[in-house]
């Protein structure tokens, strides 16, 4: 059923729910729209067609806003979109975009809640109008999952959301894409009543081109350019057609030859002029259009520093909607909020369990040349770390041909007069050489691992000195080193590597979970369409990243919880410092996290770059941070690159807060909160610049 309306006045600009003046849009060196003129009548159907590829769904996203045009001048019910103060973005506008922008676990009612919210709806209002939508669109129950819909059903959906809050302008990426046919009549039927009003305008792509004979207008497209805007009958009747399609390809063929005469491709040759049904009009425009308005008319169009700048301020009620949209997939996904919860402690806890204690059980082979059970040579070996060392009693040559072989780390060998030569030792004050090599201990390790090597040689000493204490009594310090290791000032005599690992793992733990968690959530919803219908929906990328923020500071601060419970009270790291201190620092490395997560999320558009780029910073950062190495071990060109990465000073700040339990007061603690707080800030700078160049 085609609408009765009159169409081929010329309209004002007032007149007008769409202007496009001389638009141009490319994609890299793509043009993808030149020049193009188009015209939406307030209160009228408009058609948009053309092939696939033309550039209809671009033109589309310039409208809203999502997109920038490269040139010309797009005016949205009278002012440019996303004009400051305009509800376009926002309720005024029902936006379908091509790749329906669906949350997949939400249910129907979800969804259309979750739209109502953003607009300002009353519950009851988005009940009303949900009951409505269903019936008319013929949905299956309000709860069932969209990722449970059939293709037809989520486009049926998709396009509730867009009709939820009767907005004055519809805007439709091809609604009717999979819809059956009597479902297809129903909706170009509700098009065409809804407009009956005169208040609301649409704008819809289809590619049944015979379904929009029931527009008020229709615009045929080609190559970036419109070829011909009018009234279906008007465009059939100027090329005696007796469809649509036979006058689209009529108009296909003109276009093709003019180009050729031109000697150009259609692609990229100069611009023709699109086809006009009224006679005496200036072909260069189209049927319905005004000329372009002038630059000054458009520059009215400024708003006053106050209305800037509330347009700038979030919304709370957006913010919250959103962070309900947050909560509601996370119930809808326990085994991912679990994983989220556990894989932290997961982490720290394989790292407290696998990195930095000492090796058990390592097999080493002991020659023993003296006999008698009261040797000394005996007596020290029982003071060996039986649960580190397995000692092996061999032969001298099968000793050595025993680690040559791999089978034993090491070789401790005693003289036959070990015990002698060392009584002599003590005793006299002048012994030949053969006394003093005599009443050594020998020992050969396979050094190929320095661990376990320096292991032994840790449990050797340790050996020595209680053999040295017990047995020896006050002769002791005769063969005591000279050098004594007093009471340490912090930390404890068996402080190991795991305690200087942890802190700066948690760090590290919590950005990269952060960093993930945001870029893949934000690069997946961009991808589907979701933030930029948001965004249309009236959502500034401002009002995202907070809710984001807040949503992922409770599963931060979960995920901190557990961290703590288990570093602290598990693996008895030890804090001497503020508790406090340990979490704000966490959270802010979180946060930073989060930053850096939407950097990437703003650069790059898909899943597998966004992964590639936050593994391909994970070994860099974690190995150049002195988090698994001092970063005094760093040779220097790169220890100034270490020395500016976000956990390096604050890893450090976190040591200095659990062992030495220093405070703000110190530099080395508050300079690690102060880089955390400059990475913040730079990384969200960053990700808005970023944002506001790629649109
Ligand atoms: N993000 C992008 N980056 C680069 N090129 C793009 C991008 N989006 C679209 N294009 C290109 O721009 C041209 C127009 O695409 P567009 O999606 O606007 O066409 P369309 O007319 O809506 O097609 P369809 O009817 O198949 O949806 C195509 O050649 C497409 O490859």
């Amino acid at each position: 059923m085609k609408a009765d309306l009159e169409v081929s006045l010329p309209a004002g600009q007032e007149d007008c729910a769409i202007q496009c003046r001389d638009v141009c849009r490319s994609y890299g060196k793509l043009k993808v729209l030149t020049n193009l003129n188009l015209t939406v009548p307030q209160g009228h159907i408009y058609g948009l067609l053309g092939p696939s590829g033309c550039g209809k769904t671009t033109l589309l996203k310039c409208i809203v806003g999502t997109l920038k045009i490269s040139r010309g001048h797009v005016t949205v019910l009278g002012k440019p979109p996303a004009f400051p103060g305009h509800d376009v973005p926002g309720k005024m506008v029902g936006y379908m975009p091509q790749e329906l922008a669906l949350y997949n676990e939400f249910t129907i009612s979800d969804t259309l809640s979750f739209f109502g919210r953003i607009h300002g709806l009353t519950s009851k209002e988005t009940q009303a109008r949900m009951n409505f939508l269903v019936d008319f669109l013929d949905l299956p129950q309000k709860h069932s999952l969209v990722r449970n819909l059939s293709g037809g059903q989520r486009r049926r959906v998709s396009l509730g959301a867009a009709l939820l809050q009767n907005p004055e302008l519809l805007i439709l990426d091809e609604p009717t894409v999979g819809v059956d046919p009597v479902l297809r009549a129903k909706i170009w039927q509700h098009l065409v009543e809804i407009v009956r009003t005169g208040k609301v305008s649409v704008i819809i792509t289809t590619h049944y081109i015979e379904e929009a004979r029931q527009a008020n207008v229709v615009g045929l497209m080609r190559n970036g350019r419109l070829l011909a805007e009018g009234p279906p009958d008007a465009v059939m009747k100027q090329h005696s057609a007796t469809t649509l399609e036979h006058a689209f390809l009529q108009l296909c063929e003109m276009s093709d030859q003019t180009s050729s005469k031109l000697g150009s491709s259609p692609q990229s040759g100069p611009l023709e002029k699109s086809q006009s049904f009224e006679s005496g009009r200036d072909e260069s425009q189209p049927i319905l259009a005004v000329g372009s308005p002038a630059a000054e008319e458009l520059s009215k169009c400024s708003a006053d520093w106050k209305v800037r700048a509330r347009h700038m301020l979030p919304k709370w009620r957006n913010i919250a909607a959103l962070m309900i949209k947050t909560m509601v997939r996370m119930k809808r996904m326990p085994g991912s909020l679990c994983f989220q919860f556990l894989l932290p402690v997961i982490q720290i806890s394989l790292i407290c369990l696998c990195v930095g204690g000492d090796p058990k059980g390592i097999q080493v082979a002991v020659v023993n040349n003296e006999t008698s059970p009261s040797s000394f040579s005996q007596s020290l070996l029982s003071f060996l770390d039986n649960s580190s060392v397995n000692q092996v009693p061999l032969s001298h040559k099968d000793a050595f041909d025993g680690i040559y072989n791999g089978e034993y780390w090491g070789i401790i060998e005693f003289g036959k007069n070990f015990t002698s030569y060392l009584t002599k030792r003590m005793l006299q004050r002048q012994v030949s050489r053969e006394v003093v090599d005599g009443g050594s201990v020998h020992v050969w390790l396979d050094l190929t691992n320095r661990q376990i090597a320096l292991m032994l040689q840790k449990k050797l000493h340790k050996a020595f000195e209680a053999f040295v204490d017990n047995k020896l009594g006050s002769m002791s310090y005769t063969v005591a080193l000279p050098i004594k290791f007093e009471e340490p000032i912090y930390g404890s005599q068996n402080t190991d590597f795991t305690t200087f690992v942890t802190p700066g793992a948690v760090l590290s733990i919590t950005f990269y979970l952060a960093v993930g968690l945001t870029a893949l959530s934000f690069v997946l919803e961009r991808k589907e369409g979701l933030l930029d219908r948001c965004w249309v929906a009236g959502v500034s990328s401002l009002e995202t990243m907070l809710a984001h923020l807040f949503s992922q500071l409770f599963v931060i601060s979960v995920q901190i919880i557990l961290l703590l419970l288990f570093i602290l009270l598990v693996f008895k790291i030890p804090n001497e410092g503020s508790l406090v201190l340990v979490i704000i620092l966490i959270v802010l490395q979180g946060v930073t996290g989060i930053s850096f997560g939407l950097v990437i999320s703003a650069a790059i558009d898909d899943e597998q770059s966004a992964n590639q780029a936050a593994l391909g910073i994970f070994y860099p950062n974690l190995i150049m941070s002195g988090i698994i190495w001092p970063v005094e071990c760093i040779p220097y060109p790169l220890r100034y690159l270490s020395l500016v990465l976000p956990q390096t000073y604050a890893s450090e700040a976190l040591r200095c807060i659990m062992y030495r339990g220093w405070d703000l007061s110190r530099m080395m603690v508050w300079r690690g909160f102060a880089v955390t707080l400059g990475w913040n800030t730079f990384f969200l700078i960053l990700a808005t610049v970023i944002l506001k160049l790629r649109t």
